[in-house]
């Protein structure tokens, strides 16, 4: 049984159009109305096909939802919900995809306060947006982690639970303040530090004519790759989940300090036994099954 007849899904970007794709893959039968607020976004997504409808306002496309989906940067959660409230159905369930939880759901609660409110984040993407980049099967094996609150009817986080493993994903429910915290340290730290390695880079590249760039190998292209992923995107998220993020920083800091002092008084016994320790759970990742490849790293079987 399908968990959805019609769903609605606003910003139709890398994540939004999978969503979609996704759901035309694996629901045919379900019936999909989207929105941008970006007209050229809309027209690429008339013409690429993965909305059964496109609507010309947030409201439109919501009018006979029976899962509303956000899919816009964190930042703009709110003023989505603002802008579809009037239309949207009593029944409806409202969720989103956003990388951080605690604060999109307070954005969504304080606009929609009768509405059933599920956030979700699907742990799967690429560096790259629009509505060009999605595909169907970017949620396959990956989680996607639940935050209900405690209040939420069983009977719609079972429907939200089903559509995301329906789309190949594997659900989890977690608290959002847990949640943000750990994806801290998993996906935002790891992104900041790309973005400083790369920028620094660029900075003494200015310096030495540009041979940072030039003669950067595997190591700092890895870093390129996540450096280049959507600066709009990643600003809210920094804004959003600012304390988990300067939480983890400052013990990130204290670490790098810690190796500082290492390399500056020769420790190359604590050096080596890091070095030693992170490559075994590097090992132990991809001994549970998870593909060497970078872009199935994170993939659960
Ligand atoms: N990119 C990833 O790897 C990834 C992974 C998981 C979750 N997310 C989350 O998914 C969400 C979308 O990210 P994305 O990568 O698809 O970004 P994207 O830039 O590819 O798409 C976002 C779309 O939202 C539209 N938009 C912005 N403001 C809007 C508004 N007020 N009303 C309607 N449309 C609006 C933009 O025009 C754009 O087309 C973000 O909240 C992000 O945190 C991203
Ligand atoms: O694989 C990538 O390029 C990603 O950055 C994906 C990634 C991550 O950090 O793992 C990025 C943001 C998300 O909210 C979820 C997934």
């Amino acid at each position: 049984m399908l968990p959805f007849a019609r769903v609605s899904i606003i910003g139709l970007g890398l994540i939004g159009s999978s969503v979609a794709r996704a759901v035309k893959a694996n629901m045919p039968e379900v019936r999909i109305t989207g929105f941008d607020a970006d007209p050229e976004v809309r027209d690429r997504a008339h013409d690429l096909g993965f909305c059964d409808d496109v609507a010309d306002t947030a409201g439109t496309a919501v009018i006979d939802a029976g899962l509303v989906i956000l899919c816009v940067p964190v930042g703009a959660m709110g003023l989505v919900a603002e802008q579809m409230a009037a239309d949207l159905p009593a029944d409806a369930i409202v969720s989103d995809v956003g990388s951080c939880k605690q604060s999109v759901a307070e954005a969504l609660a304080a606009a929609l306060p009768e509405a059933t409110i599920i956030p979700a984040h699907p742990v799967a993407g690429t560096e790259k947006s629009g509505p060009d980049a999605g595909f169907a099967t970017l949620f396959k094996g990956r989680w996607c982690i639940l935050t209900p609150p405690t209040n939420a009817p069983e009977a719609a986080v079972a429907a939200l639970s089903t559509f995301w493993q329906r789309l190949g994903a594997d659900v989890e429910i977690m608290d959002a303040r847990h949640h943000d915290l750990v994806l801290a340290i998993t996906s935002h730290l790891p992104h900041l530090i790309a973005y400083t390695i790369v920028g620094t880079a660029d900075d003494l590249g200015e310096v030495t004519q540009s041979e940072v760039i030039k003669y950067s190998a595997g190591g700092f292209r890895d870093f390129t790759r996540i450096a280049a992923s959507d600066p709009v995107m990643w600003r809210d998220v920094f804004l959003n989940n600012k304390e988990a993020v300067l939480e983890m920083l400052q013990r990130f800091s204290e670490d790098l300090t810690a190796l500082q002092r290492a390399i500056r008084y020769g420790k190359g016994d604590d050096l080596e036994a890091l070095f030693a320790r992170t490559r075994d759970i590097r090992r132990s990742i991809v001994e549970q099954g998870q593909d060497d490849d970078a872009p199935d790293f994170g993939r659960k079987h």
